[in-house]
Parts: structure tokens; C-alpha cells; sequence
């Protein structure tokens, strides 16, 4: 498609997550996480617009610069703010419903105070060229996500349609919801970081604080992160830690920004002192900084093998993760010798599966040919199956599968174990049927719990097409629960600058 460069509007974009393994253990920065990045993702638009202020309830001074911040697929929500530029205070004076968005505030706030005090000629020229009181240059902001990021159950019940993937894909792209964000069904991947990092992004690059080359565009982006990169992880870190109360492990931020990698997370100290509300300009600059050495988190690129493709259902339940991981700590803190124990069996088999990873894709590159018969015979097979010829029993892919397959049931027993001590449903019965039976199908290379695990999702993965659709009929035919297929696929790029003139459905919404 030929796309014409819109002036003035950026757009960026910011993968969902999925915490193949890891859950819990990422916390602490002695272990990893191994997260996966998707195609589903969070998207930001900002635009300079002449704004009509002349009925606002609020007089603009100025130094007063104008936003709107719109996220049309929800009810109510619009949030209009004022920026200042002489004491860089956001204030938000009209919204729907008088209601607030925590996170889109925070982004704001700590963003354009970071842009007015390092460039501040760039929001000036906002002001400078308002035409009147009346009308003044501000920025419209439109926030908007594929659809997988919420649940589609209810639009597909009303179109009359069956819960599958085809079914899904006639939904239009960013459809409405028809719910408010507070009410909504999130289906996990985590839409908080993919937008404030999406909103970062999109700020920093609208205002040439970060160059567009810098950050990349899907998969163009080099293995050793850009400064421009490293400062909207940092600032996407800090915004996402203050709107939600704590500094937690950061792996969906860091996959929103990162894509799929192997996660070491950052030590929180480099936050605990930036927490509060009376953080200082210049502590805001030094603690967002490329160069602070307290970023010390850890980005490993993984490599999904080749031909395995991620499957993604979201199970109508539920949990609360976080009730989940206090828990956890409770029973960590109060059981420490079983804990220790149970930490570094969960860690060596969680590295376990990154280190089959990467041995697949680099059996890939040695032997293609082999590689690729390995995938096709294994395809068509149950992984119960795989070293159960001896044909196949010199073959190299056909024994990384086997462990991978192994790997996986390891993980998921030490996660039961650890749920079953803990007195969480990490991975309750229902989920344990439905993940044994997801195994049972040919072709089927890893099946479990993602994250926190409990009701929420379970991530597969296959070994063709065909083999995701022999899962995807398990789930629509499974009556225990409600297994609802996402369109999400892994995706290898994280944040990235895309050329809104090729996006008419975010178009049609600014
Ligand atoms: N599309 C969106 N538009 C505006 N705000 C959003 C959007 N998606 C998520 N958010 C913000 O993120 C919050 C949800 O965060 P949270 O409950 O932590 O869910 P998640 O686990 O998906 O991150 C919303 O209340 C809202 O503030
Ligand atoms: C337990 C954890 O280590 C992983 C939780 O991963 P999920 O993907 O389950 O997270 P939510 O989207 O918030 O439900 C907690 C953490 O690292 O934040």
C-alpha cells in the first residue's frame, strides 16, 4: 500500500504480553521471566488541533496549552486537561461522567513536564501559533486497541456468531465495546502497559525528543536498545509504577516496549525514590534517564523457533493477580526453606524452556531440511508420541520438541505444587483437564497457564496451522469452561512508529 506521511500526527504502537513462564519468580531479580510479545497491540495518535476552548470550564492563561484525549471504543471516555507551561502542572478540567484515567494523566503530566524542561521551545510553538482566546493549538490525542485486548464474547453473542476465530475476525477492527473501561472484560495482555508505553511514545516522538529511527517501525529495530528507547522504557516504567501504586516486576511494560524477550527485571530502588508526589523536576529527569545506571533490568532477545506459532483463549473466569501474588509472598515469606527449594526447582525448569528455545531456532539454522521434517512428522503426532519412533529418534528437532514438550509439564507440575502449598489456584483442575487435553492434540508443542496463571488464560503452542485448529475445536467443544479463542499471534517488534495514513480505522476516529 502506498501511504502518504501525515504532518503533524504520530503514531505509535505497543504490543500485548504473554509471561510464558516466569510467573512469580520475575519478581525477584535472581530469576527471568520469558515473555512473549503480540500482534494485538495498544495504539497512540497525537495531533496538533485548533481547539475551541471558548466554552471550557477553565480560563486559559498563556501558558496554557490545551488537550484532548478520546478512546472511542469505550462509553465515556474523553478526559479534556490543560498543560502549564510555566509550572508544568496538568489539570484536568472537563471529562465524561467527571471521570479520570490514572494512567493517561500520569503519562501526561510526567511526559510533557520531561518535554518542557529539556526542549521547551517545542511546546511553545504550541501557543505561539493559537490564533485567538477562542481558538488555541493544542494537542488531540486518540487512544485505541485491537480488539483481543478485550473480550469479544458479548459482540459475538449479539452478531449471533459461534466463539471461534473466524467468527472473531468479522468483528471490525477496534470495534466499540460498549462498555466503559472500568467495566469492560480485559482478556490479560495487559493493556495498561502497552498504552501508557503507546502514549509515551507517541509524545516523545511527536516532539522529536526521541527520533522516529531511534524507536523503529515493526521489525527494522537492532539488538542493542537505542538511548531514544531506553527513555520511553524508563518513563513508561516510572508513569505505569505511579498509576498503579507500586513498583511492580515490569515485564509487560518491558515486552510493550522490547517485544518477546527473556526478562531480568530493574531493582525498584531506582524508583522508591520518585514515588512521591512531591518529586522534583529535576529527580523526574535524573530518574528517567538513559544514562542512570539504576535501569539495571535485563533484555535478552529470544528467539521463537521457527514454525511455532503462539495460540491464545481466554477462559470466562477470572482472577485477581494481584491477591494472587500477595499471597504467594505470604506463603514464600512464612515457608522460606520449602520456598527456596521449590524456587530453584521453578527457575531450572523455566530456563529450561528458554534454553530449548534457542537450541531450536539454532538447529534451524544448521539443518533446515531436518528442522523442517522434524516439524511436519511432529506435527501430525500427539508430543506423547515423538520418541516413541525409532525412525526419529537420531533426529535433533524431534528431540528438543520432546524436551520442550517434557519442559513444559515440568513447569506446570512445580506451578501446581507451588499452588497447591500456597493455597492458590495457579493451575486449579479445571485448567490442569483442559491443559492435558490441549497436549493430547497433535501437533501440540507446550500448553499451560501464562503469568500469574489462576482462571484468566492458557496460552498454547503448535506446530502448524492445522494443529491450531484441532486446538481451536477443543476449545469451541469444551463445556467445563468457557474457552475463548484470541486472534493474537507472537509478534518479534515491540513499540513502534507506524505511518498513520495506513491506519483508516484510527483515522476515522481522530
Ligand atoms: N484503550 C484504552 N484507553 C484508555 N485507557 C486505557 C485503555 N486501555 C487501558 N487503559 C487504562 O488502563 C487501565 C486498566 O489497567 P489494569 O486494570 O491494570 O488492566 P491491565 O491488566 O489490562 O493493564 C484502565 O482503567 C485505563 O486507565
Ligand atoms: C505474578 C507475576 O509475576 C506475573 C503476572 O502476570 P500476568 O500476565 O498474569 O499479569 P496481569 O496481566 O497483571 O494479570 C506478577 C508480576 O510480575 O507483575
Amino acid at each position: 500500500m502506498t501511504c502518504t506521511t501525515a504532518e503533524f500526527t504520530t503514531l505509535a504502537s505497543a504490543p500485548g504480553k504473554v509471561l510464558i513462564v516466569g510467573g512469580y519468580l520475575v519478581l525477584d531479580r535472581k530469576h527471568t521471566g520469558l515473555v512473549v510479545g503480540t500482534d494485538s497491540c495498544l495504539y497512540s495518535a497525537v495531533q496538533n488541533q485548533m481547539l475551541d476552548v471558548s466554552n471550557a470550564a477553565f480560563t486559559f492563561g498563556d501558558a496554557d496549552v490545551p488537550i484532548v484525549v478520546q478512546s472511542p471504543q469505550f462509553e465515556s471516555a474523553w478526559w479534556k486537561y490543560s498543560f502549564n507551561l510555566k509550572t508544568n502542572m496538568l489539570t484536568q478540567y472537563e471529562s465524561a461522567d467527571q471521570g479520570r484515567n490514572g494512567f493517561v494523566q500520569v503519562v501526561l503530566q510526567t511526559t510533557l513536564t520531561l518535554i518542557n524542561t529539556q526542549v521547551p521551545k517545542v511546546l511553545q510553538n504550541l501557543i505561539l501559533t493559537s490564533a485567538s482566546s477562542t481558538y488555541r493549538t493544542g494537542l488531540k490525542i486518540i487512544l485505541a486497541a485491537d480488539n483481543d485486548f478485550y473480550s469479544q464474547r458479548e459482540a459475538l453473542e449479539n452478531l449471533g456468531l459461534e466463539l471461534t476465530s473466524q467468527s472473531l475476525r468479522q468483528i471490525p477492527p477496534m470495534a466499540n465495546t460498549g462498555k466503559t473501561l472500568d467495566t469492560v472484560h480485559k482478556t490479560g495482555l495487559g493493556s495498561s502497559a502497552a498504552m501508557v508505553t503507546s502514549l509515551v511514545a507517541s509524545l516523545l516522538a511527536h516532539f522529536g525528543i526521541v527520533n522516529k529511527a531511534d524507536i523503529g517501525t515493526d521489525n527494522d529495530r537492532s539488538s542493542i536498545p537505542s538511548q531514544g528507547l531506553k527513555l520511553i522504557h524508563n518513563i513508561a516504567q516510572y508513569t505505569h509504577c505511579l498509576a498503579q501504586g507500586k513498583v511492580g516486576s515490569g515485564f509487560d511494560v518491558s515486552a510493550a516496549v522490547y517485544g518477546s524477550h527473556l526478562y531480568r527485571r530493574f531493582s525498584p530502588a531506582v524508583l522508591e525514590g520518585v514515588m512521591a508526589e512531591s518529586t522534583s523536576t529535576m529527580e523526574l529527569v535524573q530518574a528517567t534517564s538513559p544514562e542512570n545506571p539504576g535501569w539495571n533490568s535485563d533484555v535478552q532477545s529470544v528467539a521463537i523457533p521457527p514454525r511455532l506459532t503462539l495460540r491464545l483463549a481466554d477462559v470466562d473466569a477470572g482472577s485477581n493477580t494481584p491477591s494472587m501474588v500477595k499471597k504467594v509472598l505470604q506463603w514464600q515469606k512464612a515457608n522460606l526453606e520449602q520456598a527456596v527449594a521449590l524456587w530453584a526447582s521453578l527457575d531450572d525448569a523455566n530456563n529450561n524452556i528458554g534454553r530449548i528455545w534457542s537450541e531450536l531456532a539454532a538447529a534451524h539454522a544448521r539443518d533446515n531440511a531436518e528442522y523442517n521434517n522434524a516439524i511436519d512428522w511432529c506435527a501430525q503426532r500427539p508430543s506423547s508420541e515423538w520418541t516413541k519412533e525409532p525412525n526419529m529418534l537420531s533426529s535433533p528437532t524431534c528431540a528438543l520438541l520432546a524436551g520442550l514438550a517434557a519442559g513444559i509439564l515440568r513447569v506446570r507440575q512445580l506451578q501446581r505444587e507451588l499452588g497447591e502449598r500456597a493455597q492458590v489456584p495457579i493451575e486449579p483442575p479445571k485448567q490442569t483437564r483442559l491443559l492435558d487435553a490441549c497436549m493430547a492434540v497433535p501437533g501440540v508443542c507446550m500448553a499451560a497457564v501464562p503469568g500469574a496463571g489462576g482462571y484468566d488464560a492458557i496460552f498454547c503452542m503448535v506446530l502448524s496451522p492445522e494443529a491450531g485448529d484441532a486446538v481451536e475445536r477443543l476449545w469451541s467443544k469444551w463445556t467445563e469452561m468457557s474457552v475463548g479463542p484470541l486472534l493474537a499471534k507472537q509478534a518479534s517488534g515491540g513499540v513502534s512508529i507506524l505511518n498513520y495514513d495506513c491506519y483508516p480505522n484510527l483515522k476515522a476516529l481522530l
